[in-house]
């Protein structure tokens, strides 16, 4: 039996990802209040040299399999399993993500506070996505220039992005100047949180100033089992080892995978799941592990006549499957080099940035050491399929269309014979990967929304002292890459806690 372990620490995040990186650092700013950060991941420290090669390579994808969960999906109308990447390291997500940065339409977080999240309309987060960016290119009312995080576009683009843009243009597509501005739609330079070939992660950005301070403590390697509960209220926490650190505040801040897990091992979540399982129930939320969702990826791969040039993303175009849908449905940006690959090759990715399809994660035991049983609910509703084959056909469109069809010479993925919506959905079905953007498995909403896990400051229903910070409070995901709004997450909330 081990003996609880007084933090002295006012607060206890645990997660130092996206999120828990962020809200670490603003509220130690407050000299008068102390924060105790705890991963399940290791600290390589504040600077890029001491990162490895891996991780602070902004180009090098290997880090998610090294410094990885390792947790594996069963995508059910897919008929297989999936991976699902989430980075186990501080830093989190952001220290082996892709460094696409992307708000998102305004159209998602109005339609959050229209569905009782209120304070969390664009208007309302705008000022929250301005303190996260130092915005390399755009100095108006819309952006940030003193955030941790630098943003940039780039300033030269190889010609097969250029000619990426062209083509958009060509075959009618609004130009955008800069894809962060509030309601942008079209085709443009794609915004990257990298500088100087670096992964501006949270440990490089926000953690890195903050570690000196005395009211910060970082643990790496310290993972959480559960939450030490009071009745409805958390005094504190239990690592994964059997040590119990007590707190004033606890902060979920595990990720959209992470989070659920710990509500669900410390007995909050739907009465029945956790009776199967002989877990104590502390509160009945049905939404814990519920509402999983991310954005399905698909990659329609041309042959080219020259190798494209790095960096491999440069630019992007939004769109709509439908006219007049806000916010925009798909994704698509053109990749290349191909790691690994001899041949020249340009692959086309398309996402669907508004799915309908739902999934749900489990608990397969009651202690973290049992595989979650995450179902990511890929194509489980009947409208995501026609959009992702409509996606295809608009990349073939693209790749048809002059300047880009010069520098292709054939479709390889699917192959240009297979046409029809049978073919062409098959074709999605066995190709489509995740695009690792969970969100969502504790929605935020009203205390009277049964499947509401917290309130919109973060607090979780039914308890006290108890709070989450992270991607799996969206209650549906932005029409964008998910790491800038995770952030934004951090930001608006620490104003609050
Ligand atoms: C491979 C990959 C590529 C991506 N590319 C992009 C991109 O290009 N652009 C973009 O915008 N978004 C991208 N994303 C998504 C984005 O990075 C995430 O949405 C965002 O980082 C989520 O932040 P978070 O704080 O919710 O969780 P995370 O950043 O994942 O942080 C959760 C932290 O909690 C820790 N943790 C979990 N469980 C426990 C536990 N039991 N005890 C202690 N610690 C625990 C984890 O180790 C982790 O450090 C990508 C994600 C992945 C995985």
């Amino acid at each position: 039996m081990h003996r609880a372990e007084t933090s002295g620490a006012d607060v206890v995040i645990v997660g130092a990802g996206s999120a828990g990186g962020a809200l670490a650092a603003r509220l130690s700013q407050d000299p008068s209040r102390s924060v105790l950060l705890l991963d399940a991941g290791v600290d390589f420290g504040p600077i890029g040299e001491s990162q490895p090669r891996a991780v602070a390579d902004a180009f090098d994808s290997s880090a998610r399999a090294t410094y990885g969960w390792e947790y594996a999906g069963t995508a059910t109308a897919l008929g297989r399993s999936v991976p699902v990447h989430a980075g186990r390291i501080v830093g989190g997500s952001s220290a082996i993500n892709s460094v696409m940065a992307l708000r998102g339409h305004r159209a998602v977080y109005d339609g959050w506070a229209a569905a009782g999240c209120s304070g969390w309309s664009f208007d309302d987060v705008l000022p929250a996505f301005r303190r996260i960016e130092h915005d390399q290119d755009f100095h108006d009312n819309s952006h940030g220039t003193r955030g941790p995080v630098p943003i940039r576009r780039y300033p030269e683009l190889s010609r097969s992005q250029q000619a990426f843009l062209e083509a958009c243009e060509a075959t009618g597509h609004a130009p955008v100047p800069d894809h962060n501005a509030p309601g942008a739609v079209g085709a443009g330079r794609l915004p990257v949180n990298e500088l100087d070939g670096l992964r501006k992660s949270t440990a490089l950005t926000y953690l890195a100033p903050a570690r000196d301070r005395s009211n910060l403590t970082i643990r790496g390697e310290s993972a959480v089992d559960r939450i030490l509960l009071n009745g409805g209220d958390a005094t504190g926490v239990i690592l994964a080892d059997g040590r119990q650190i007590t707190a004033d505040t606890v902060v979920l801040a595990a990720g959209a995978v992470g989070t659920p897990a710990i509500l669900l091992r410390s007995g909050i979540g739907p009465a029945d799941d956790l009776s199967a399982l002989s877990i104590p129930v502390e509160a009945h939320l049905p939404g814990v592990g519920a509402n999983l969702h991310d954005h399905p990826l698909l990659r329609v791969g041309f042959v080219a006549r020259a190798q494209p040039q790095f960096p491999p993303r440069q630019t992007l175009l939004t769109t709509h499957t439908l006219p007049g849908l806000t916010p925009p449905d798909l994704q698509v940006f053109p990749s290349g080099p191909v790691a690994g690959n001899g041949a020249p090759t340009l692959a086309l990715l398309i996402a669907l940035l508004t799915p309908a399809s739902r999934g749900a994660l489990r608990l397969s035991g009651p202690t973290p050491d049992m595989p979650l049983r995450i179902e990511p609910g890929y194509l489980a509703h009947p409208d995501d399929l026609p959009r992702l084959v409509a996606g295809v056909r608009l990349a073939r469109t693209l790749a048809t269309s002059a300047p880009l069809a010069e520098h292709l010479v054939a479709e390889d993925w699917p192959g240009a014979g297979v046409t029809d919506d049978n073919g062409l959905g098959g074709a999605v079905r066995a190709n489509l990967v995740p695009y690792h953007h969970y969100v969502g498995t504790c929605r935020m909403g009203p205390a009277h929304d049964p499947d509401a896990v917290v309130d919109a400051t973060g607090r979780v229903h039914s308890t006290s002292s108890l709070w989450i910070v992270d991607a799996s409070i969206m209650p549906t995901i932005p029409a964008a890459n998910t790491n800038l709004a995770t952030l934004m997450i951090a930001e608006h909330l620490a104003r609050t806690l």
